[in-house]
């Protein structure tokens, strides 16, 4: 039996402004600790937001500074961390990286979004990552997604055939297409037999109002929890036995056609 308690902090973004952006997830952070949360998780470029022109400046040479945020916070409070995703200054050029960190500081996985989002121009400023999001906590497979992967159903496959028992989703989910984002997250979840665990970012920027309803969804669809669209921290629990009991009442792991797809 395997039960979390998770945190997803729906934070506003102060746009291209590091510091303030750790500022107000280090207090987020601490008011989600009362709560004694298993999993924390952050939203999509949390430390910038979309401030594409100045990323050179304000992206981390290989994301120091979060890692570092991170490991300090998982010991401090006890916690792992889903810890959203920065911009990353790697030798491949600037990447927008998702880093996990298990509640003893250590980190546990660290992915770079492989679908670039044209319509809000991220292939002009952001390398892609190319490698799957899969993580392991305490002996249990997982996966870290980011955003626009939610799109492509294939991809989010790969990693359940990987063994990922959660996708945890970090986003900046425009509010003109919330009605995808919830379909999308819960077809994932259904079609794959998983819990999805999506944290979207509230507030808007210059050229964008963004959804917040952060979801925790289960195996079977249910919308366990779901944020408004302002800024929050959504708690919700998981039980991962719910996988196993779903995935052998419909045997789609089983049943599936490979061969002839
Ligand atoms: O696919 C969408 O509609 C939104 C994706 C997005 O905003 C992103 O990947 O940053």
């Amino acid at each position: 039996m395997m039960k979390y308690k998770i945190a997803c902090l729906q934070m506003d973004i102060a746009f291209g402004n590091p510091e303030q952006n750790y500022k107000k997830a280090s207090d987020l952070i601490h008011q989600a600790n009362a709560q004694n949360p298993d999993i924390i998780v952050l939203p999509e470029l949390w430390t910038t937001g979309y401030d594409l022109d100045n990323l050179k400046d304000t992206a981390e040479e290989e994301a120091q500074e979060a890692k570092v945020f991170f490991k300090d916070a998982a010991e401090k409070y006890n916690s792992h961390f889903i810890g959203g995703s920065v911009a990353n200054k790697t030798e491949a050029g600037i990447e927008n990286t998702l880093l996990v960190f298990d509640k003893n500081g250590e980190q546990a996985g660290i992915y770079s979004k492989l679908h670039l989002f044209k319509l809000m121009d991220e292939h002009l400023y952001l390398a892609a990552g190319k490698e799957k999001g899969v993580f392991s906590l305490d002996g249990h497979k997982f996966a870290g997604l980011i955003c626009y992967d939610i799109r492509f159903p294939e991809w989010v496959r790969a990693h359940a055939l990987h063994g990922a028992e959660a996708m945890f989703v970090v986003a900046e989910w425009p509010i003109q297409r919330l009605e995808h984002w919830r379909a999308l997250l819960i077809a994932r979840a259904i079609e794959n037999q998983c819990f999805v665990v999506a944290c979207n970012r509230a507030g808007s920027d210059p050229n964008n109002k963004f959804a917040g309803h952060s979801m925790v969804i289960g195996p079977w669809g249910d919308v366990i929890a779901e944020g408004g669209e302002g800024e929050e921290i959504l708690l919700a629990e998981i039980d991962l036995d719910e996988v196993k009991e779903a995935r052998s009442k419909i045997p789609i792991f089983a049943d599936r056609r490979p061969e002839l797809y």
